[in-house]
């Protein structure tokens, strides 16, 4: 069976500055990948190639054994790749409920899939876009991408900016995605501990390309390797046991 998603020494970037670099990654059907490296290292890129908003100048990037880069930029969408930039752009004038129906595509995810995974979705469903905080604007937007059923999805920094509380109850939803629906996940984010918790498989980006891959849970047990790969220094709470950031 193929990959689902196999990238091959891919060369991308914006104009004549190439910022992906030779970069190989694989991903299967029911898959979930935490994509982690230092700022700039090119991981919103490598989300943004996917979907065709960069310019692609060498590699192969097949997607369900396809040539992706045939697949025209307004077709990724109904090619099965969905994706939730930093910006989550969600329609301020439309109710949630609007904002998740007004381009639903029918199949697994429905309404009520989507709100059993964000109740506060559900009790907001008549709320305004723009009365919504920022974390329940973060669970719109990715309920918003689920219901358009995607075979993959790509989420990029969801948890940035957002209180611990919401990240605990976003963090949550996730893991029920991935764990109970087996939604295939691509996850760029920056808090590594929750990231490395919620996927399979980590992959580190330096300088553009993958120079690190492994079991996300045998990362979490490496926490100097971690530190070495992405700066990051992670200690045990002594109370929770719940993987902190250290403060230097
Ligand atoms: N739209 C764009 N046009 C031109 N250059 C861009 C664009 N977006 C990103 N870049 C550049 O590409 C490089 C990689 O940026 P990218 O956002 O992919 O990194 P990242 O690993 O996601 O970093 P961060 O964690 O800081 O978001 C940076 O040098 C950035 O300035």
């Amino acid at each position: 069976m193929p990959e689902m998603l196999e990238l091959e020494r891919v060369v991308a970037g914006y104009g004549d500055a190439i910022v992906l670099d030779h970069c190989s990654l694989q991903l299967a059907e029911g898959e979930s990948l935490a994509l982690l490296g230092r700022n700039g290292v090119g991981k919103s890129t490598l989300l943004a190639t996917l979907m065709g908003h960069t310019r692609v100048r060498g590699g192969t990037l097949r997607w369900c054994g396809e040539d992706l880069t045939r697949v025209p930029r307004h077709r990724r969408a109904a090619a099965g790749l969905g994706w939730v930039p930093q910006e989550r752009e969600i329609f301020a004038s439309l109710t949630v409920e609007e904002n998740l129906t007004v381009a639903a595509v029918a199949g697994k995810w429905d309404l009520r899939r989507v709100y059993a995974l964000f109740p506060r979705l559900h009790e907001r469903r008549g709320n305004w876009g723009n009365e919504l905080s920022g974390g329940e604007q973060q669970m719109l937007a990715i309920a918003r991408a689920l219901m358009l059923n995607p075979r993959l999805l790509l989420l990029d920094e969801p948890l940035e900016g957002l209180a611990p509380v919401i990240v605990e109850e976003l963090c949550a939803a996730l893991d029920r995605m991935v764990r109970q629906e087996g939604q295939s996940l691509v996850l760029v984010e920056q808090q590594v501990a929750q990231a490395l918790a919620l996927t399979q498989r980590c992959a580190v980006l330096e300088r553009g390309r993958v120079v690190h891959s492994a079991r996300s849970q045998a990362q979490l047990q490496d926490l100097a390797a971690l530190d070495r790969w992405v700066g990051v220094r992670l200690q045990a709470d002594a109370t929770t046991g719940r993987l902190e950031k250290e403060e230097t």
